[in-house]
């Protein structure tokens, strides 16, 4: 066996909010996800879940505590700094798509690598076309994002995640908004990354049948884990 390689580490990571108390919301997080893991974070609704991933995520820098990716601290890192780490080793996928629906499918998958800058436009489509491939989503390439279906719309919204070939997918109840039949399909692609890709996963959800289908859970129950 190969060591495990750390990909996210929270270290004592502590977050306040002031509404107009100071309330301490996160308390004394600590973990770390390492290469190849699919890892869910369940907890009671208001237990800090979403907080933790906008602090993971690198977009609340408001903390206390040291967060590492890909073995680096980047706690006190400038903010343009952190949106090119974000760019190139984070893929998002949220509870709601995003999509721009006046673009095509294909459009959409690649602006997060326009953004990046790392791939030519041309080996962008390609690559595009290569993520869309993974989610049976290559013939609706052309469409645009609002002739799709609630479904449709996030396995597009995975396949622009992994544009870049993020280090870690990052998501937010990314079946939140689906009925039961395309959330158990959207389930089924993250699965699919997981286990023929081998792509590191941390997802936030309330789904309990998701959680289970994850190969860790992280519980945290009013603003620690348990
Ligand atoms: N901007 C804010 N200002 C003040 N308090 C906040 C703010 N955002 C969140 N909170 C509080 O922090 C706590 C944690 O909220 P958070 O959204 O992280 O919970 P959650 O576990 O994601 O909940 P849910 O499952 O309902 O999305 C809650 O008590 C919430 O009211």
């Amino acid at each position: 066996m190969t060591n495990p390689k750390p990909v996210l580490e929270a270290r004592n990571i502590d977050k306040y909010f002031y509404n107009p108390k100071k309330v301490q919301v996160l308390k004394k997080v600590n973990f770390v996800i390492n290469r190849g893991e699919f890892v869910s974070v369940v907890g009671k609704s208001g237990c800090g879940k979403s907080t933790l991933l906008y602090i993971l995520s690198t977009m609340d820098t408001d903390y206390d505590g040291e967060l590492l990716i890909d073995e680096e601290s980047i706690s006190g890192k400038p903010q343009n700094q952190l949106a090119r780490l974000r760019n190139e080793k984070i893929g998002f996928v949220f509870q709601f798509h995003y999509l721009l629906n006046e673009f095509s499918v294909l459009e959409n998958v690649l602006i997060p690598g326009l953004k990046l800058g790392k791939y030519s436009r041309e080996e962008l489509e390609h690559r595009a076309m290569e993520k869309l491939k993974i989610f049976e989503m290559e013939d609706h390439a052309l469409k645009k994002a609002n002739q799709l279906s609630g479904g449709q719309k996030q396995r597009v919204a995975v396949a622009r995640a992994l544009i870049n070939d993020p280090l870690i997918i990052m998501g937010d109840e990314p079946t939140g908004n689906l009925d039961k039949k395309n959330s158990d399909i959207v389930f089924e692609e993250f699965k699919k990354l997981a286990k023929e890709f081998g792509q590191t996963m941390l997802i936030v959800t309330h789904d309990p049948e998701f959680a289970e289908g994850t190969d860790r859970t992280i519980e945290m129950e009013d603003g620690r884990v348990i």
